[in-house]
Protein backbone atom coordinates (compact mmCIF):
# COMPACT_ATOMS: atom_id res chain seq x y z
CA UNK A 1 0.00 0.00 0.00
CA UNK A 2 1.53 3.62 -0.66
CA UNK A 3 2.83 5.45 2.28
CA UNK A 4 0.59 8.91 2.69
CA UNK A 5 1.98 12.09 3.66
CA UNK A 6 1.21 13.64 6.85
CA UNK A 7 1.02 16.65 7.98
CA UNK A 8 0.95 18.11 11.68
CA UNK A 9 1.69 21.62 13.73
CA UNK A 10 4.21 19.93 15.98
CA UNK A 11 4.45 23.23 18.61
CA UNK A 12 1.26 23.57 20.77
CA UNK A 13 -1.88 25.09 19.56
CA UNK A 14 -2.82 28.59 19.88
CA UNK A 15 -1.07 32.04 19.49
CA UNK A 16 2.63 31.86 19.74
CA UNK A 17 5.54 33.66 18.22
CA UNK A 18 6.82 30.90 15.65
CA UNK A 19 4.56 27.66 14.74
CA UNK A 20 6.31 24.31 13.59
CA UNK A 21 4.35 22.52 10.94
CA UNK A 22 5.60 19.26 10.04
CA UNK A 23 5.05 17.17 6.87
CA UNK A 24 6.05 13.27 6.44
CA UNK A 25 6.10 11.22 3.42
CA UNK A 26 6.82 10.79 -0.11
CA UNK A 27 4.97 13.84 -1.39
CA UNK A 28 6.96 15.78 0.94
CA UNK A 29 9.62 17.05 -1.39
CA UNK A 30 7.13 18.37 -4.17
CA UNK A 31 4.66 19.74 -1.82
CA UNK A 32 7.46 22.01 -0.65
CA UNK A 33 8.60 22.79 -4.02
CA UNK A 34 5.45 24.23 -4.99
CA UNK A 35 4.40 26.08 -1.99
CA UNK A 36 7.74 27.82 -1.96
CA UNK A 37 7.45 28.25 -5.91
CA UNK A 38 11.23 27.06 -5.63
CA UNK A 39 13.86 24.34 -6.26
CA UNK A 40 14.11 22.24 -3.42
CA UNK A 41 16.78 23.84 -0.76
CA UNK A 42 20.02 21.89 0.44
CA UNK A 43 19.18 19.13 2.86
CA UNK A 44 19.38 20.13 6.51
CA UNK A 45 19.46 23.55 6.13
CA UNK A 46 17.01 26.30 7.47
CA UNK A 47 16.15 28.99 4.49
CA UNK A 48 13.69 31.72 4.70
CA UNK A 49 11.18 31.30 2.00
CA UNK A 50 7.74 32.68 1.03
CA UNK A 51 4.78 30.29 1.22
CA UNK A 52 2.35 30.70 -1.38
CA UNK A 53 -0.99 29.97 -1.53
CA UNK A 54 -2.47 28.00 -4.63
CA UNK A 55 -5.76 27.87 -3.28
CA UNK A 56 -8.89 30.31 -4.34
CA UNK A 57 -8.23 33.28 -6.68
CA UNK A 58 -4.78 33.02 -7.76
CA UNK A 59 -1.68 32.88 -5.51
CA UNK A 60 -1.36 34.51 -2.79
CA UNK A 61 1.32 34.81 -0.01
CA UNK A 62 0.49 32.59 3.41
CA UNK A 63 3.58 34.01 5.40
CA UNK A 64 7.11 34.39 5.36
CA UNK A 65 8.97 31.62 6.69
CA UNK A 66 11.76 29.32 7.40
CA UNK A 67 11.61 25.83 5.99
CA UNK A 68 14.07 23.16 6.26
CA UNK A 69 14.26 20.06 4.09
CA UNK A 70 14.92 16.59 5.32
CA UNK A 71 15.55 14.03 2.75
CA UNK A 72 14.74 10.34 4.07
CA UNK A 73 16.36 8.05 5.73
CA UNK A 74 18.59 10.87 7.61
CA UNK A 75 14.92 12.80 9.09
CA UNK A 76 13.02 12.13 12.52
CA UNK A 77 10.54 9.59 10.56
CA UNK A 78 12.93 7.93 8.19
CA UNK A 79 10.87 9.13 5.50
CA UNK A 80 11.41 12.94 3.25
CA UNK A 81 10.27 15.43 5.37
CA UNK A 82 9.79 19.35 5.36
CA UNK A 83 9.50 21.04 8.55
CA UNK A 84 8.12 25.06 8.13
CA UNK A 85 8.57 27.12 11.19
CA UNK A 86 5.66 30.21 10.64
CA UNK A 87 4.37 33.18 12.16
CA UNK A 88 2.02 31.26 15.01
CA UNK A 89 -1.34 33.26 14.76
CA UNK A 90 -4.41 31.19 14.30
CA UNK A 91 -5.27 33.07 10.69
CA UNK A 92 -1.72 31.54 9.65
CA UNK A 93 -1.91 28.15 11.13
CA UNK A 94 -4.90 27.65 9.77
CA UNK A 95 -4.10 29.13 6.00
CA UNK A 96 -1.76 26.34 6.14
CA UNK A 97 -3.23 23.94 7.33
CA UNK A 98 -6.17 24.45 4.78
CA UNK A 99 -3.54 24.49 1.91
CA UNK A 100 -2.08 21.32 3.11
CA UNK A 101 -5.16 19.83 2.86
CA UNK A 102 -7.46 21.18 -0.08
CA UNK A 103 -4.57 22.06 -2.19
CA UNK A 104 -2.28 18.99 -1.68
CA UNK A 105 -4.74 16.51 -0.22
CA UNK A 106 -2.55 15.61 2.92
CA UNK A 107 -3.89 14.13 5.90
CA UNK A 108 -3.70 15.07 9.05
CA UNK A 109 -1.34 13.13 11.38
CA UNK A 110 -2.77 11.15 14.08
CA UNK A 111 -1.32 11.37 17.60
CA UNK A 112 2.03 9.91 17.63
CA UNK A 113 1.98 9.26 14.32
CA UNK A 114 4.93 10.82 13.30
CA UNK A 115 6.79 8.72 16.01
CA UNK A 116 4.98 5.95 14.80
CA UNK A 117 6.71 6.06 11.78
CA UNK A 118 10.09 6.90 12.90
CA UNK A 119 9.57 3.66 14.67
CA UNK A 120 8.37 1.66 11.87
CA UNK A 121 11.65 3.13 10.06
CA UNK A 122 13.77 1.42 12.52
CA UNK A 123 14.63 5.04 13.98
CA UNK A 124 13.44 4.55 17.52
CA UNK A 125 12.61 1.29 19.51
CA UNK A 126 9.78 1.02 22.09
CA UNK A 127 11.54 2.04 24.84
CA UNK A 128 13.22 4.88 23.07
CA UNK A 129 9.80 5.85 21.63
CA UNK A 130 8.46 5.64 25.75
CA UNK A 131 10.83 7.69 26.86
CA UNK A 132 10.35 10.57 24.01
CA UNK A 133 6.72 10.36 25.62
CA UNK A 134 8.28 11.16 28.61
CA UNK A 135 10.48 13.62 28.36
CA UNK A 136 7.88 15.64 27.04
CA UNK A 137 5.85 15.14 30.02
CA UNK A 138 8.43 15.47 31.81
CA UNK A 139 7.35 18.35 34.72
CA UNK A 140 10.82 17.90 36.89
CA UNK A 141 14.50 18.03 36.64
CA UNK A 142 14.89 13.88 37.80
CA UNK A 143 11.61 13.17 35.58
CA UNK A 144 13.99 15.18 32.30
CA UNK A 145 17.20 13.32 33.55
CA UNK A 146 15.59 9.79 33.50
CA UNK A 147 13.65 10.75 30.36
CA UNK A 148 16.33 11.92 28.35
CA UNK A 149 18.69 8.40 29.25
CA UNK A 150 15.67 6.65 27.95
CA UNK A 151 15.56 8.03 24.81
CA UNK A 152 18.78 7.70 24.25
CA UNK A 153 18.55 4.11 24.37
CA UNK A 154 19.99 3.25 27.74
CA UNK A 155 17.07 1.01 28.36
CA UNK A 156 17.65 -0.93 24.92
CA UNK A 157 21.08 -0.99 25.23
CA UNK A 158 20.23 -2.85 28.90
CA UNK A 159 17.63 -4.83 26.95
CA UNK A 160 19.07 -5.43 23.95
CA UNK A 161 22.57 -6.51 25.62
CA UNK A 162 21.06 -9.73 27.47
CA UNK A 163 18.77 -10.91 24.59
CA UNK A 164 21.73 -10.61 22.76
CA UNK A 165 23.68 -13.11 24.89
CA UNK A 166 20.39 -15.41 25.20
CA UNK A 167 19.96 -15.61 21.78
CA UNK A 168 23.19 -16.88 21.11
CA UNK A 169 22.39 -19.18 23.86
CA UNK A 170 19.63 -20.27 22.09
CA UNK A 171 21.30 -20.52 18.83
CA UNK A 172 23.69 -23.03 20.48
CA UNK A 173 21.12 -24.73 21.60
CA UNK A 174 19.10 -24.99 18.62
CA UNK A 175 22.28 -26.40 17.17
CA UNK A 176 22.44 -29.10 19.42
CA UNK A 177 18.80 -30.35 19.48
CA UNK A 178 18.69 -30.25 15.57
CA UNK A 179 22.12 -31.83 14.59
CA UNK A 180 22.72 -34.19 17.42
CA UNK A 181 25.37 -36.02 15.65
CA UNK A 182 27.73 -33.31 14.65
CA UNK A 183 30.82 -32.52 16.68
CA UNK A 184 29.60 -30.29 19.67
CA UNK A 185 31.43 -29.02 22.55
CA UNK A 186 30.47 -31.13 25.76
CA UNK A 187 30.02 -28.31 27.90
CA UNK A 188 27.38 -26.54 25.20
CA UNK A 189 24.25 -27.33 27.67
CA UNK A 190 25.99 -26.05 31.11
CA UNK A 191 27.26 -22.95 29.15
CA UNK A 192 23.33 -22.37 27.97
CA UNK A 193 22.53 -22.71 31.47
CA UNK A 194 25.17 -20.09 32.66
CA UNK A 195 23.68 -17.62 30.51
CA UNK A 196 20.35 -18.21 31.27
CA UNK A 197 21.76 -18.01 34.83
CA UNK A 198 23.66 -15.11 34.50
CA UNK A 199 20.78 -12.76 32.62
CA UNK A 200 18.21 -14.25 35.70
CA UNK A 201 20.20 -12.52 37.78
CA UNK A 202 20.68 -9.17 36.17
CA UNK A 203 17.13 -9.27 35.75
CA UNK A 204 16.17 -9.84 39.29
CA UNK A 205 18.87 -7.00 40.06
CA UNK A 206 16.99 -4.90 37.76
CA UNK A 207 13.57 -5.39 38.84
CA UNK A 208 14.65 -5.45 42.78
CA UNK A 209 14.69 -1.55 42.50
CA UNK A 210 11.68 -0.02 44.32
CA UNK A 211 9.99 0.78 41.75
CA UNK A 212 11.79 3.97 41.24
CA UNK A 213 11.60 4.21 38.03
CA UNK A 214 7.53 4.05 37.83
CA UNK A 215 7.79 6.48 40.73
CA UNK A 216 9.66 8.71 38.76
CA UNK A 217 7.13 8.66 36.17
CA UNK A 218 4.04 9.24 38.19
CA UNK A 219 5.53 11.38 40.75
CA UNK A 220 5.85 9.90 44.78
CA UNK A 221 2.15 9.45 46.26
CA UNK A 222 1.72 11.76 49.71
CA UNK A 223 -1.47 11.65 51.59
CA UNK A 224 -2.14 14.50 54.15
CA UNK A 225 -3.93 12.53 56.53
CA UNK A 226 -5.42 13.51 60.25
CA UNK A 227 -8.05 14.43 62.50
CA UNK A 228 -10.93 17.19 61.37
CA UNK A 229 -9.50 20.27 61.65
CA UNK A 230 -6.10 19.32 62.41
CA UNK A 231 -5.14 22.29 59.44
CA UNK A 232 -4.57 19.19 56.62
CA UNK A 233 -6.43 21.61 54.26
CA UNK A 234 -4.16 24.39 55.71
CA UNK A 235 -0.76 22.68 55.04
CA UNK A 236 -2.02 21.80 51.67
CA UNK A 237 -2.71 25.54 50.66
CA UNK A 238 1.12 26.04 52.52
CA UNK A 239 2.86 23.41 50.55
CA UNK A 240 1.26 24.71 47.35
CA UNK A 241 1.55 28.41 47.91
CA UNK A 242 -2.24 28.85 46.88
CA UNK A 243 -5.84 28.20 48.36
CA UNK A 244 -6.31 24.94 46.46
CA UNK A 245 -8.57 23.81 49.62
CA UNK A 246 -11.67 25.06 51.12
CA UNK A 247 -10.29 26.08 54.66
CA UNK A 248 -12.74 26.56 57.42
CA UNK A 249 -12.92 26.01 60.94
CA UNK A 250 -16.06 24.02 61.31
CA UNK A 251 -14.57 20.26 61.44
CA UNK A 252 -15.41 18.25 58.33
CA UNK A 253 -14.83 20.41 55.96
CA UNK A 254 -13.04 18.51 53.38
CA UNK A 255 -14.76 15.47 52.16
CA UNK A 256 -13.34 14.83 48.54
CA UNK A 257 -9.66 13.83 48.05
CA UNK A 258 -7.98 17.44 46.36
CA UNK A 259 -4.87 16.13 44.79
CA UNK A 260 -2.28 18.66 43.30
CA UNK A 261 1.13 18.10 42.02
CA UNK A 262 4.86 19.60 43.66
CA UNK A 263 8.46 20.03 42.36
CA UNK A 264 9.97 19.36 45.32
CA UNK A 265 14.12 19.76 44.57
CA UNK A 266 13.47 18.11 41.18
CA UNK A 267 11.14 15.43 42.33
CA UNK A 268 7.51 15.09 41.00
CA UNK A 269 5.42 14.48 44.04
CA UNK A 270 1.33 14.38 43.90
CA UNK A 271 0.20 15.58 47.53
CA UNK A 272 -3.65 14.60 48.39
CA UNK A 273 -5.90 16.70 51.10
CA UNK A 274 -8.36 13.87 52.48
CA UNK A 275 -11.59 14.14 54.94
CA UNK A 276 -10.60 14.86 58.71
CA UNK A 277 -10.74 10.99 60.12
CA UNK A 278 -13.48 10.41 62.66
CA UNK A 279 -16.42 7.89 63.37
CA UNK A 280 -19.63 10.10 61.46
CA UNK A 281 -23.36 9.31 60.79
CA UNK A 282 -23.20 11.67 58.11
CA UNK A 283 -23.36 9.87 54.85
CA UNK A 284 -21.11 11.66 52.84
CA UNK A 285 -18.63 12.63 54.72
CA UNK A 286 -18.20 8.89 55.85
CA UNK A 287 -17.56 8.53 51.98
CA UNK A 288 -15.09 10.64 52.75
CA UNK A 289 -13.24 8.80 55.09
CA UNK A 290 -13.17 5.83 53.60
CA UNK A 291 -11.82 8.05 50.53
CA UNK A 292 -9.22 9.14 53.23
CA UNK A 293 -8.32 5.49 54.14
CA UNK A 294 -8.31 4.55 50.99
CA UNK A 295 -5.86 6.84 50.02
CA UNK A 296 -3.27 5.91 52.78
CA UNK A 297 -3.67 2.64 51.42
CA UNK A 298 -2.15 3.40 48.14
CA UNK A 299 0.32 6.42 49.23
CA UNK A 300 4.18 5.86 49.26
CA UNK A 301 3.89 8.33 52.20
CA UNK A 302 1.15 9.25 54.89
CA UNK A 303 1.99 12.91 56.38
CA UNK A 304 -0.14 12.74 59.38
CA UNK A 305 -1.10 16.13 60.77
CA UNK A 306 -1.63 16.31 64.57
CA UNK A 307 -3.50 19.54 66.24
CA UNK A 308 -0.95 21.18 68.72
CA UNK A 309 -3.59 22.58 70.72
CA UNK A 310 -4.19 19.29 72.44
CA UNK A 311 -0.89 19.60 73.90
CA UNK A 312 -1.75 20.09 77.41
CA UNK A 313 -5.43 19.37 77.54
CA UNK A 314 -7.50 16.26 77.58
CA UNK A 315 -7.88 15.74 74.31
CA UNK A 316 -5.16 12.95 72.88
CA UNK A 317 -2.53 14.82 70.73
CA UNK A 318 -2.77 11.26 68.34
CA UNK A 319 -6.42 10.38 67.75
CA UNK A 320 -7.45 7.18 67.65
CA UNK A 321 -8.33 6.78 64.12
CA UNK A 322 -4.78 8.43 62.80
CA UNK A 323 -3.11 6.38 65.54
CA UNK A 324 -4.17 3.26 63.10
CA UNK A 325 -2.29 4.85 60.22
CA UNK A 326 1.39 5.41 61.93
CA UNK A 327 3.79 3.43 60.59
CA UNK A 328 7.45 3.12 58.67
CA UNK A 329 5.64 5.45 55.54
CA UNK A 330 4.16 7.81 57.82
CA UNK A 331 6.25 11.55 58.70
CA UNK A 332 4.25 13.32 62.06
CA UNK A 333 2.94 16.76 61.79
CA UNK A 334 2.46 18.71 65.13
CA UNK A 335 0.46 21.48 63.36
CA UNK A 336 -0.34 25.04 65.09
CA UNK A 337 2.43 25.18 66.75
CA UNK A 338 2.03 29.01 66.63
CA UNK A 339 -1.07 28.02 69.28
CA UNK A 340 0.85 25.55 71.33
CA UNK A 341 1.98 26.69 75.24
CA UNK A 342 4.74 28.72 75.52
CA UNK A 343 7.36 28.39 78.13
CA UNK A 344 4.44 27.83 80.54
CA UNK A 345 2.79 24.64 79.07
CA UNK A 346 4.02 21.32 78.53
CA UNK A 347 7.24 20.79 75.50
CA UNK A 348 6.66 20.30 71.84
CA UNK A 349 7.26 16.79 71.61
CA UNK A 350 10.15 15.30 69.54
CA UNK A 351 8.82 12.01 69.37
CA UNK A 352 5.86 9.91 69.29
CA UNK A 353 6.35 6.04 69.34
CA UNK A 354 8.97 6.47 68.12
CA UNK A 355 8.48 8.59 65.16
CA UNK A 356 10.11 11.86 65.17
CA UNK A 357 7.38 14.39 64.76
CA UNK A 358 8.29 17.91 62.78
CA UNK A 359 6.12 21.12 64.27
CA UNK A 360 4.91 23.34 61.91
CA UNK A 361 2.40 26.17 61.77
CA UNK A 362 0.44 26.58 58.23
CA UNK A 363 -0.73 29.61 59.33
CA UNK A 364 2.56 31.43 60.09
CA UNK A 365 4.44 29.18 58.21
CA UNK A 366 6.98 28.36 60.84
CA UNK A 367 8.65 25.35 59.90
CA UNK A 368 7.68 24.30 56.72
CA UNK A 369 11.31 24.98 54.93
CA UNK A 370 12.24 22.09 57.40
CA UNK A 371 8.94 19.83 56.29
CA UNK A 372 9.61 20.44 52.73
CA UNK A 373 13.05 19.44 53.35
CA UNK A 374 12.24 16.62 54.81
CA UNK A 375 9.54 15.28 51.90
CA UNK A 376 12.49 16.35 49.55
CA UNK A 377 14.79 13.62 51.44
CA UNK A 378 11.76 11.39 51.58
CA UNK A 379 11.23 12.03 47.68
CA UNK A 380 14.99 12.00 46.83
CA UNK A 381 15.61 8.56 48.79
CA UNK A 382 12.76 6.69 47.05
CA UNK A 383 13.14 8.30 43.22
CA UNK A 384 16.50 9.24 42.76
CA UNK A 385 18.22 7.77 39.72
CA UNK A 386 21.26 5.26 40.39
CA UNK A 387 23.79 5.21 38.02
CA UNK A 388 22.13 1.75 36.13
CA UNK A 389 18.95 2.99 33.69
CA UNK A 390 15.31 2.04 35.81
CA UNK A 391 12.46 0.57 34.31
CA UNK A 392 9.57 3.26 34.10
CA UNK A 393 6.78 1.06 32.60
CA UNK A 394 4.61 -1.46 34.38
CA UNK A 395 4.87 -3.34 30.54
CA UNK A 396 8.43 -3.41 31.25
CA UNK A 397 8.12 -4.97 34.78
CA UNK A 398 5.23 -7.30 33.22
CA UNK A 399 7.71 -8.74 30.16
CA UNK A 400 11.33 -8.75 32.49
CA UNK A 401 8.83 -11.21 35.23
CA UNK A 402 7.62 -13.36 32.31
CA UNK A 403 11.55 -13.80 30.91
CA UNK A 404 12.65 -14.41 34.37
CA UNK A 405 10.02 -16.89 34.86
CA UNK A 406 11.02 -18.62 31.78
CA UNK A 407 14.73 -18.82 32.72
CA UNK A 408 14.15 -19.54 36.06
CA UNK A 409 12.12 -22.96 33.96
CA UNK A 410 14.29 -23.82 31.51
CA UNK A 411 17.27 -23.91 34.07
CA UNK A 412 15.72 -26.38 35.17
CA UNK A 413 14.50 -28.49 32.26
CA UNK A 414 16.23 -31.85 31.41
CA UNK A 415 15.50 -31.82 27.88
CA UNK A 416 17.50 -29.53 25.38
CA UNK A 417 13.92 -29.06 23.58
CA UNK A 418 12.09 -27.93 26.40
CA UNK A 419 14.48 -25.52 27.37
CA UNK A 420 14.71 -24.36 24.00
CA UNK A 421 11.35 -23.56 24.31
CA UNK A 422 11.68 -21.41 27.31
CA UNK A 423 14.49 -19.60 26.19
CA UNK A 424 12.78 -19.08 23.54
CA UNK A 425 10.19 -17.63 25.47
CA UNK A 426 12.62 -15.49 27.36
CA UNK A 427 14.00 -13.77 24.25
CA UNK A 428 10.36 -13.18 23.05
CA UNK A 429 9.68 -11.26 26.08
CA UNK A 430 12.73 -9.29 26.01
CA UNK A 431 12.15 -8.61 22.27
CA UNK A 432 8.60 -7.47 23.22
CA UNK A 433 9.90 -4.49 25.58
CA UNK A 434 12.16 -3.19 22.78
CA UNK A 435 9.38 -4.10 19.71
CA UNK A 436 12.21 -5.60 18.07
CA UNK A 437 10.96 -9.55 17.94
CA UNK A 438 12.39 -11.22 15.05
CA UNK A 439 12.45 -14.93 14.83
CA UNK A 440 14.47 -14.89 11.47
CA UNK A 441 17.20 -13.14 13.49
CA UNK A 442 17.50 -16.80 15.96
CA UNK A 443 17.34 -18.87 11.97
CA UNK A 444 20.25 -16.58 11.11
CA UNK A 445 22.37 -16.93 13.71
CA UNK A 446 22.48 -20.28 13.27
CA UNK A 447 23.79 -20.82 10.31
CA UNK A 448 26.17 -17.88 10.29
CA UNK A 449 27.69 -19.22 13.67
CA UNK A 450 28.16 -22.33 12.76
CA UNK A 451 29.33 -23.35 9.66
CA UNK A 452 27.22 -26.82 9.69
CA UNK A 453 27.69 -26.78 5.86
CA UNK A 454 24.34 -27.79 4.08
N1 LIG B 1 12.83 21.82 14.66
C1 LIG B 1 12.95 20.69 15.30
N2 LIG B 1 13.40 20.68 16.56
C2 LIG B 1 13.50 19.50 17.22
C3 LIG B 1 13.13 18.28 16.62
C4 LIG B 1 12.65 18.31 15.29
O1 LIG B 1 12.29 17.29 14.69
N3 LIG B 1 12.58 19.53 14.67
N4 LIG B 1 13.24 17.10 17.36
C5 LIG B 1 12.49 15.97 17.09
O2 LIG B 1 12.19 15.14 17.90
C6 LIG B 1 14.11 17.06 18.50
C7 LIG B 1 15.51 16.84 18.04
N5 LIG B 1 15.63 15.47 17.62
C8 LIG B 1 15.86 15.06 16.34
C9 LIG B 1 16.10 13.71 16.15
C10 LIG B 1 16.43 13.25 14.92
C11 LIG B 1 16.50 14.10 13.83
C12 LIG B 1 16.94 13.61 12.50
O3 LIG B 1 16.86 14.31 11.51
N6 LIG B 1 17.50 12.41 12.45
C13 LIG B 1 18.07 11.83 11.27
C14 LIG B 1 19.40 12.47 10.95
C15 LIG B 1 20.44 12.26 12.00
C16 LIG B 1 21.63 13.21 11.85
O4 LIG B 1 22.10 13.40 10.74
O5 LIG B 1 22.04 13.73 12.90
C17 LIG B 1 18.22 10.35 11.44
O6 LIG B 1 18.04 9.86 12.55
O7 LIG B 1 18.50 9.70 10.45
C18 LIG B 1 16.19 15.44 14.00
C19 LIG B 1 15.86 15.92 15.26
C20 LIG B 1 13.97 18.31 19.30
N7 LIG B 1 13.98 19.50 18.49
N1 LIG C 1 -3.59 29.09 64.66
C1 LIG C 1 -3.57 28.20 63.67
N2 LIG C 1 -4.70 27.82 63.10
C2 LIG C 1 -4.67 26.91 62.12
C3 LIG C 1 -3.44 26.36 61.66
N3 LIG C 1 -3.71 25.50 60.67
C4 LIG C 1 -5.04 25.50 60.50
N4 LIG C 1 -5.62 26.36 61.37
C5 LIG C 1 -7.05 26.62 61.53
O1 LIG C 1 -7.68 25.41 61.87
C6 LIG C 1 -8.98 25.33 61.29
C7 LIG C 1 -9.10 24.06 60.50
O2 LIG C 1 -8.21 24.10 59.39
P1 LIG C 1 -8.39 23.19 58.12
O3 LIG C 1 -7.15 23.35 57.31
O4 LIG C 1 -9.67 23.42 57.47
O5 LIG C 1 -8.38 21.79 58.83
P2 LIG C 1 -8.60 20.32 58.18
O6 LIG C 1 -7.71 19.40 58.90
O7 LIG C 1 -8.45 20.39 56.72
O8 LIG C 1 -10.09 20.03 58.57
P3 LIG C 1 -11.15 19.03 57.87
O9 LIG C 1 -11.12 19.25 56.40
O10 LIG C 1 -12.42 19.41 58.47
O11 LIG C 1 -10.73 17.66 58.25
C8 LIG C 1 -9.12 26.58 60.45
O12 LIG C 1 -9.83 27.54 61.19
C9 LIG C 1 -7.70 27.02 60.23
O13 LIG C 1 -7.59 28.41 60.01
C10 LIG C 1 -2.23 26.79 62.29
O14 LIG C 1 -1.12 26.38 61.99
N5 LIG C 1 -2.38 27.72 63.30
MG1 LIG D 1 -9.73 19.97 55.18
Amino acid sequence: MAVSTIFAQATAPGRAGIAVFRISGPQSSRVLAKLTKSPLPAPRRAVRRTLWSADGLGAEPIDDALVIWFPGPASFTGEDLVELHIHGSIAVLSALARELKNTYGLALAGPGEFTRRAFDNGKLDLTEVEGLADLIAAETEAQRRQAMRQAGGALSRLYEGWREKLVNALARLEAAIDFPDEDLPPDLIPAVDHAMAAAEEAIGLHLDDGRRGERLRDGLSIAILGAPNAGKSSLLNRLARREAAIVSAQAGTTRDVIELHLDLGGYPVTLADTAGLRETVDAIEAEGVKRAFDRAAAADLKLLVLDGTALGTERPLVDAETAKLIDDDALLVLNKADLAKGSSGPAMPHEIAGHPVLAVSALTGAGIEQLVEALGTVAGARLALGTAPALTRERHRAALERCQAALLRGMDAELPELKGEDLRLAVQALGEITGRVDVEEILDRIFREFCIGK
